[in-house]
């Protein structure tokens, strides 16, 4: 047997990025190895070569929950931040047109491209100068991810939609401050190597992993032992779960402790979230499915935290805010101070506490561990079935206990026939796809739906 150490930080890790060897080029160095001396590397080279700290940043899905506190960081350190580009659905024009006005981009994308006249109308009457470029369409999200001047990219939007731009984004050298968790789910085996070729950053916004990659910093990259993911729970953390058959998308969408967009409370309810945040931390930190496990935290401040081969534990604690992970995936690795955040009060706080989840009422998590331990395609078919089985769930036409039933049928179904664990990019967007036509069937079914 491996030893532990071996096994559970794969030179594949994405934090041994520009450490880890190309089979072509020149092994590391050897005081490139541990994390914290590369971190502090890159902040003292910036810092010797008098260089103040400035990043400009393209915002994928701008309107959303993730995108809004995005853009209230740069509001609140323009020093600091610029925007390059903007891109949302063009569901919510007004807020669209309110930031192009504040934060003046010099692209803005509209995944509706029959929203485009009505913006450049929208902009024209609130006296917004129109932005150098507006595109319309699938491929003007690719456009805005990739534009020249940004550096880095936030990728704000839902659900595998963030693949491509998130391919072309670093293809085109950006650095990513991830929090589209299903890109990395479905394009793992693609997105790891293609970050390790562009020499581009990945660092992560969910909450979770950031809490993980900063209890990381300074630790040699062999060090880690395990992982540990707090859950909330989410909405039905206190309902028994013979309640579960009734509960409406009103019920799902009540998150004790977070204010997000519909599909991830969603998956919070369901854990699925914390599913998918396993098979991330899986990607971002090389790490084995044996070694991540789940708690429930109904409290929301230790973020997660990580065990070290001598068993010393480290956790990352805050209040459940956004703006923070966001912040340091954005700025890493500097910390910068933000007035408008209020430092953790340990009285307030008063206690914390841990528990298993019960896997009986949660059974999207042992689907999605499956989905991660099975590898290649598999996780692109999890997540997908999932984004169909939710967005049914929140029209009201799939019940609540219908969404593991549809994941777990349509995973069943997928042909492994040929199977590699190296999937390229065509191989995991046909199966994202066909698993989407696999999930709207057998969620119509009648056996599902009782
Ligand atoms: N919210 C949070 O606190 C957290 C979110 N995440 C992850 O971040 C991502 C975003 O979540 P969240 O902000 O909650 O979601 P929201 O639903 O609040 O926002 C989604 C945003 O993406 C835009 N959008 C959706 N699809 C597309 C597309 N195909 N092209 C361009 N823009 C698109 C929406 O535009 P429009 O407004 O026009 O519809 C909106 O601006 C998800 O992957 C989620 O899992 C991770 C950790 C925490
Ligand atoms: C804020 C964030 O990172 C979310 O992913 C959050 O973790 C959701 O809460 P759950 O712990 O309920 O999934
Ligand atoms: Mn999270």
């Amino acid at each position: 047997m491996l030893p532990r150490a071996r096994r559970t930080v794969r030179p594949s890790s994405l934090y041994t990025l520009r450490l880890a060897d190309d089979e072509d080029e020149e092994p590391p160095p050897p005081w490139a190895a541990p994390i914290g001396i590369a971190n502090s590397i890159k902040g003292l080279l910036e810092a010797m070569r008098g260089e103040r700290f400035e990043r400009k940043v393209t915002v994928l899905g701008s309107t959303g929950s993730i995108g809004t506190q995005t853009l209230d960081i740069v509001r609140e350190r323009p020093g600091n931040f610029s925007v390059v580009g903007l891109a949302a659905t063009g569901r919510n024009l007004d807020l669209l047109v309110e930031q192009t006005r504040e934060f003046r981009p010099q692209v803005v994308a509209l995944r509706d491209a029959s929203r485009v006249d009505a913006f450049r109308d929208a902009l024209q009457r609130a006296n917004v100068p129109e932005p150098a470029h507006i595109g319309g369409g699938d491929a003007a999200v690719v456009e805005c991810a990739r534009h020249t001047d940004a550096q880095v990219v936030v990728t704000g939007l839902v659900g595998c939609a963030g693949l491509l731009p998130t391919v072309a984004a670093i293809e085109a050298g950006k650095d990513i401050a991830l929090a589209n968790k299903e890109t990395l789910i479905a394009g793992g085996p693609v997105i790891v190597p293609l970050v390790h070729k562009h020499h581009v950053w990945m660092t992560p916004a969910d909450s979770e992993h950031s809490a993980i990659f900063q209890c990381l910093q300074g630790a040699p990259d062999d060090a880690l032992r395990r992982i540990t993911l707090t859950a909330s729970g989410g909405a039905f953390r206190d309902w028994d779960v013979s309640r579960l058959s009734q509960v409406t998308a009103a019920d799902a969408l009540q998150h004790p402790n977070w204010n997000m967009g519909p599909k991830i409370t969603c998956d919070s309810a369901t854990l699925m979230n914390k599913g998918l945040e396993v098979i991330e931390a899986h990607y971002l930190f090389g790490a084995d499915y044996d070694d991540i496990e789940v708690v429930v935290h109904p409290q929301s401040i230790v973020h997660s935290a990580v065990e070290l081969q001598d068993t010393s534990v480290l956790a990352q604690l805050g209040w459940p805010d956004m703006r923070l992970p966001l912040l340091y995936a954005m700025s890493w690795p500097h910390r910068l101070r933000m007035e408008s955040m209020r430092s953790l009060n340990w009285v307030e706080v008063g206690s914390l506490t841990f528990r298993a989840p019960d896997r009986r009422k949660y059974p999207c998590l042992d689907l999605a561990y499956a989905a991660g331990r099975r590898g290649g395609t598999m996780p692109a078919v999890l997540n997908a079935a999932n984004e169909v089985a939710v967005e049914m769930f929140l029209k009201e036409s799939l019940p609540f206990l219908g969404i593991p039933r549809v994941i777990e049928l349509v995973m069943s179904r997928h042909d492994t026939s040929g199977w590699t664990t190296e999937p390229s990019l065509d191989d995991i967007v046909s199966a994202d796809k066909w698993a989407r036509t696999m999930a709207s069937e057998v969620a119509a079914s009648q056996h599902i739906q009782a």
